[in-house]
Parts: C-alpha cells; structure tokens; sequence
C-alpha cells in the first residue's frame, strides 16, 4: 500500500525524527537521495548546466546542498534566488565552497525605477532555458495559496526550457494536503518527495504536475501514524482483497448480485452492467429491468427477471442506476432493501437522498464530478478542484461510501478514515459506458462479501488496468472490450508477475 500523510502529520513526524538527530542530518538526507535522482536523470553530471530555483524556506535548502553535491561532481550550478536575503545560509555557503554561484531571480531596479513584480533579472531567461535540469526549491510543504507573483515567471521558464524539470518534495504552487492547483504552478518532469508522499503527489490535478514521483527514506516512516489520509493500493493489496471460491463454494455462498438498470431506451447501460459484474467474482448476476431480451442475448448466463426488484429473489448486493432513465420507482425499491447498495448514473440523480441517508445496509456512490457537484449543491468545476475535500464531504453528508471518478478516482467512506486514490487510472476510460461497467464489477466485489470502500477501490482498481491493458499501444477502445479484459488483468493481479505497462503506479 503506497500511503500520504497531510503537512500537520508530517510536520509533527519531523519534529519527533530531528529531535533525536544531529543539527542539519535530515536536509542532508533529503540532499542526498535528491541529488541521487537528479544525477541519474542527468545521466552525465559532469559539464551539465543545472539551475536551481531557491525559495526562503528549507526547501531551498534542500536544493541548495543537492546542487552542492551535484557541483562537487562537475555539474555547472547556478542558483538563482527569489528571497537572496532570506536563503538557507548553510546551503547558499555549500553551494558556493562547491563552485557554484548564485544570483537573484527577480528584475532589479534599472535606472532608479522599481522592479516590476514579477519581472526576471537580465539572463535569467536565458540560463533556464539553456539548462539540461530545473531544481524546483521555490516552496515546499511550507507553501499554500498559489506561487508567489514572483515565482511565476521562473514557473513559466522553466515549462517552455527543454531541460528535465525536477520538484524538490512538491511542485511549488500546488496545494499539498488536496491536490488543488489555484493559478500558476511548476511542471515537473519528476518529484522527489521526501519521507512520505503528499496526498497532492497522489490526487489530479496536482498530480499531473509532479511527473513521475520518487520517495526518499529519511526515517520518517516510524513516526507517522499507522493510518494514512490517503491511501492507494498496489497489486499485492488487490490480490489479498480479492474474492477467491472456496472448493464448497456454489454460486449462492459467491454471492448473487443484483443489476437493476437499462431501459427501453438504454439498453446498453444494462448490457454493460452486467458484463462488468459477471466479471466481478459473484456466483451469479441476477438482472431486473426491461433490457432483459438485450441483456439474454449478450449474456445467456444472466438470471433475467422481468418484475420488480423487490420480487426478483434473493441478492447479496444491488447495483442500480445506469440507464434507468426516468424509472424513480426502481431506485426506490432498490434502496428500501436491506443489502449494500451502490447507486450509479441515472440512480444518483433519481435516488432519494434522505432515503440514502436513512439506509442501514452499506450504500455506495459511484458519480463523476458533474454527479458529485449536483448531489453536493456546487458546480463541477468545483468538485474538479477539489476532489478530495468533494469525495470527503459526500461520503459524509449521505452517510454512504462515495466513489468519485476522475483519472485520479479516489473513494471515501462516511466515517472518515483513509480515503484510496486509484493509481491505475486511464484517460482511454474516459469513454461512453465504461462507468456501468465499473458499477457492475463493484457490485459483484460487493455481493462478494467486500466492505464498500474494499469493493469501490478494487473494482477501480481493475477497471482501470483493464482500459490500459484494452488501450495497448494507445488505441481507443470501447467499454466491452475493457469488462472483457477484467479477467486478464485479474489473473495478473492474483498472479503478481505482471509487468505494468510502462506507468508509475
Ligand atoms: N522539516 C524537515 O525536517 C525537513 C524539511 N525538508 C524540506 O523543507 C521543506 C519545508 O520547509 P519550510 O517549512 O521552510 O517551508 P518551504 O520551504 O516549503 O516554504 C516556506 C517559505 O516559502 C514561502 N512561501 C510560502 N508560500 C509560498 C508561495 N505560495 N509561493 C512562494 N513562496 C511561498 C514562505 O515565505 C516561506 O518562507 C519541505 O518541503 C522539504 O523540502 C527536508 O529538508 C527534509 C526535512
Ligand atoms: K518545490
């Protein structure tokens, strides 16, 4: 399980590991393990032009001494300074006993007139765009609201400069305990993060920004609670969460899931639906709705029943919502039963909310941002800002587990506790039905005997290997096709020799 701890829980860690170390140790190690990962994305120090971008704090510091290391192995380092009055003393002296140089970022006063906010001194421009490496040391955990107007145009540098850009801990600008990005922020091509990750490091759009993220040791691990803010599964996690049959196993004792979804008009949603939870590990899929014909002729294997769902036999888990169309009733019927419910689509506009919110059986959300800003009264591009805080304050307000899509997904129960990111998310599943399908093998997890926030993160978990697994090389692909590459993946996950398709997760 990779995990994140917000700035408070790091601060209070950090506290307790310098306490017990000589003065300057951890920033040593933070310069260390940064300086390692710049030299090998370098691959050639010696000769190579390095700038670094040193903000007023011991982020700065840590680019400082990384850049002292890097100048002692023949790199030519040059800082340029956004606070020169203010700079870690001890790094700007490192860097210089190592041949290096510093100078001030900003525009100095030309001819007696003020600089301009904002405005960058003569040749700054220049070294950062001819560098073969950005040190991004503005801000750190320290940082919030945005960069500074002075930092933004040496963000705006070093995004046009062909140089690899590297964040020291975070990229500067980004909110580190959300993942929101208000205005301008650096563009990382990697993040060297240090300690822990950040729940920003994990969650978009923050998470775009940092590139691909490395975490440094400095033994901060044993002093950080045994519970994360964030957390984001791994295969061997998955492996472990997943349901496998017992020889007595029948279908009933793997649990019989419920798909109430489709419409005349919409036949598909349920078709799609269903395909997902057939792949989902339940012993059956039991479908109610007027799809049944469409749904038969995919999948013979489906219980179809033609009533109501309150007549249609006995499940471990419903999943209601795709397609329904205008069909009230159905979610209403669904959610007055008394099995974990997840409500999907069509259901989430439909659904009742103070029935939600009276459920005693586990309930289970699953919108994207445009269903989440509805069900939260905002707007989307609000719940796009800020997922985090969206998916926290849904989960709590309707009581329920709340899954909120994205190419980050991130799920979250309603008592608090870790929220999981999904690390194996895919553009390629942004893709018209690929939702029903991810409704139906969550469904499946769940008639399964799988807690909701278990069933939510596995299902997205899979869904998403899947797309990338269906999406190859980079071809679009179609929501069938990723239900039909469930079991694939699966057997990988369960297998454990998979070998990931070139991403970071
Ligand atoms: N505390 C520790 O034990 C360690 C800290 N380390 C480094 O120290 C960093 C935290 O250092 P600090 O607490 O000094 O804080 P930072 O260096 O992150 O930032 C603080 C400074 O940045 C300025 N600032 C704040 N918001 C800004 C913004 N939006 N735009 C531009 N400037 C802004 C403030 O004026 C302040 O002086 C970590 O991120 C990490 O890089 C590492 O050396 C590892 C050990
Ligand atoms: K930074």
């Amino acid at each position: 399980m990779r995990s994140a701890y917000s700035v408070e829980t790091v601060r209070a860690a950090e506290r307790e590991l310098m306490a017990r170390l000589p003065e300057g140790a951890l920033m040593q190690r933070a310069a260390s393990g940064l300086a390692a990962a710049c030299a090998e994305l370098l691959g050639r120090v010696y000769g190579s032009r390095v700038v670094l971008l040193v903000g007023s704090g011991d982020n700065g510091g840590d680019a400082l001494y990384a850049g002292a290391r890097l100048a002692r192995r023949g790199a030519g380092v040059t800082a340029l300074l956004l606070a020169p009055e203010r700079t870690h003393p001890g790094g700007l002296a490192a860097l210089r006993a190592a041949g290096g140089s510093a100078r001030e970022a900003a525009g100095g006063a030309l001819d007696g007139r003020a600089a301009e906010d904002g405005a960058v001194a003569a040749g700054v421009a220049e070294l950062i765009r001819r560098a073969d490496l950005v040190v991004d040391g503005i801000v750190g955990i320290g940082g919030s609201g945005g960069l500074r107007p002075a930092a933004v145009p040496l963000a705006v540098l070093a995004r046009a400069s062909d140089a690899v850009v590297v964040a020291v801990d975070l990229p500067s600008g980004v909110e580190a305990d959300s993942g929101e990005v208000r205005g301008e922020a650096v563009r990382a091509d990697a993040t060297v993060t240090f300690g822990t990750h950040k729940p920003g490091l994990l969650i978009d759009p923050a998470r775009e920004y940092a590139g691909a993220t490395r975490l440094v040791d400095i033994g901060l691990r044993p002093h950080l609670p045994p519970t994360a803010d964030l957390e984001a599964l791994q295969h061997a996690d998955v492996a472990a969460l997943l349901p496998s049959p017992a020889a007595e196993s029948d279908k009933y004792r793997r649990g019989v899931v419920g798909v109430a979804a489709g419409s005349a008009r919409y036949p598909g949603a349920a078709v799609l639906a269903v395909s997902g939870a057939l792949h989902g590990g339940a012993g059956a899929v039991r479908y109610v709705g007027p799809a049944g014909d469409a749904v038969i002729a995919r999948f013979p294997e489906t219980l179809v029943s033609a009533g109501p769902p309150s007549k249609a036999g006995r499940v471990q888990a419903w999943v209601v919502g795709p397609g329904v169309g205008d069909d009230a009733g159905v979610v209403d019927e669904v959610l007055a039963s008394d099995v974990p419910v997840l409500v999907d689509a069509d259901g989430l506009r439909l659904a009742d909310r103070a029935a939600v919110r009276a459920r005693t059986a586990p309930t289970l959300l699953t919108p994207h941002a445009g269903e989440a800003a509805a069900l939260l009264g905002t707007s989307r591009e609000e719940v796009e800002a800020a997922r985090l805080p969206a998916v926290r304050e849904l989960a709590a307000r309707y009581g329920a587990t709340a899954l909120l899509k994205g190419s980050t997904t991130l799920v979250a129960g309603p008592d608090g506790g870790p929220v999981r990111v999904n690390p194996t998310g895919t553009p390629w599943l942004a893709t018209a039905g690929s939702g029903d399908v991810l409704s139906g093998l969550a469904g499946s997890l769940l008639a399964g005997g799988l807690d909701a926030l278990d069933a939510a993160s596995v299902a997205a978990y899979l869904h998403g290997l899947a797309g990338r697994v269906a999406a190859g090389e980079g071809a679009p692909v179609g929501a069938s096709e990723v239900a039909a590459t469930v079991a694939r993946v699966w057997r990988d996950v369960v297998g454990g020799g998979w070998a990931a398709p070139s991403a970071g997760y």
